[in-house]
């Protein structure tokens, strides 16, 4: 799924806010540390400091909708040519919580922009590369903002309606059905001991 100069893998991480992606990229880094691939964690919104001051943006300030989609696809630019491709060409393994099935899911499923517009950004952003693997992490909303709601103080769009991330949602799964031989669903709502173990048997099939 990547260019051809492209040597080490992709995996991103996804799902609706609480659904429980951050807890598992630990395990994830340490399980590949130990199979000997070198190792790099990341995120986005962020992940280069220009990326960083975009996420304080976008997750905290209000914005015309067209405006986060444009921020969230100007983040992952300089992410890319900063931090994934350089990492990838070296042949490292790069772990980013959240990429461009996120901006499907929350500015597309969530906000309503249209898909076309996403597709096109897409293209224009990174038309040569896909993650290798990516880790859906699915659970009720229910569950997630129960989860959400016992750990911290919530940003802009984590004080999102139901509704919102139940759209959100639906777009992830109709991703992980359209793409399924990159979208792994996992269901979240497992014991973490039991999530590790499923996650151990994906990646032992990417080495
Ligand atoms: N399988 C699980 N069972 C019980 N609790 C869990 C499980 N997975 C995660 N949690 C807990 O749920 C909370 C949210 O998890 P986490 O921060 O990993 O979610 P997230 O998907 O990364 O959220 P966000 O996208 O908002 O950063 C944490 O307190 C975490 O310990
Ligand atoms: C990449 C990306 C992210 N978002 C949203 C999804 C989350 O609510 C926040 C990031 O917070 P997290 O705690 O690090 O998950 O940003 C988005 O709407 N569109 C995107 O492309």
């Amino acid at each position: 799924m990547q260019g051809g100069s492209v040597k080490g893998k992709f995996i991103s991480f996804e799902g609706i806010d609480g659904a429980g992606k951050s807890t598992h990229i630990g395990f994830v880094a340490d399980f590949l540390a130990s199979r000997g691939k070198t190792v790099v964690s990341s995120r986005e919104p962020g992940g280069t400091p220009l990326g960083e001051k975009l996420r304080d943006l976008l997750l905290h300030e209000k914005m015309h909708l067209e405006t986060e989609a444009l921020l969230m696809f100007a983040s992952r630019r300089e992410h890319l040519a900063q931090l994934i491709e350089p990492a990838l060409g070296k042949g490292d393994w790069v772990l980013s919580d959240r990429f461009t099935d996120a901006s499907f899911a929350y500015q597309s499923g969530g906000r309503g922009l249209a898909r076309a517009k996403m597709e096109a950004l897409e293209q224009w952003v990174h038309p040569d590369l896909q993650p290798d693997l990516t880790l859906l992490f699915d659970v009720p909303l229910a569950v997630a903002r129960q989860r959400l709601d016992a750990t911290r103080t919530l940003d802009k769009f984590e004080r999102e309606q139901a509704d919102f991330f139940e759209k959100c949602r639906s777009e992830y799964l109709r991703r992980a059905a359209q793409f399924p031989e990159r979208i792994v669903v996992i269901d979240s709502t497992q014991a973490i001991e039991a999530i590790q173990v499923r996650l151990a048997d994906v990646l032992e099939k990417l080495l």
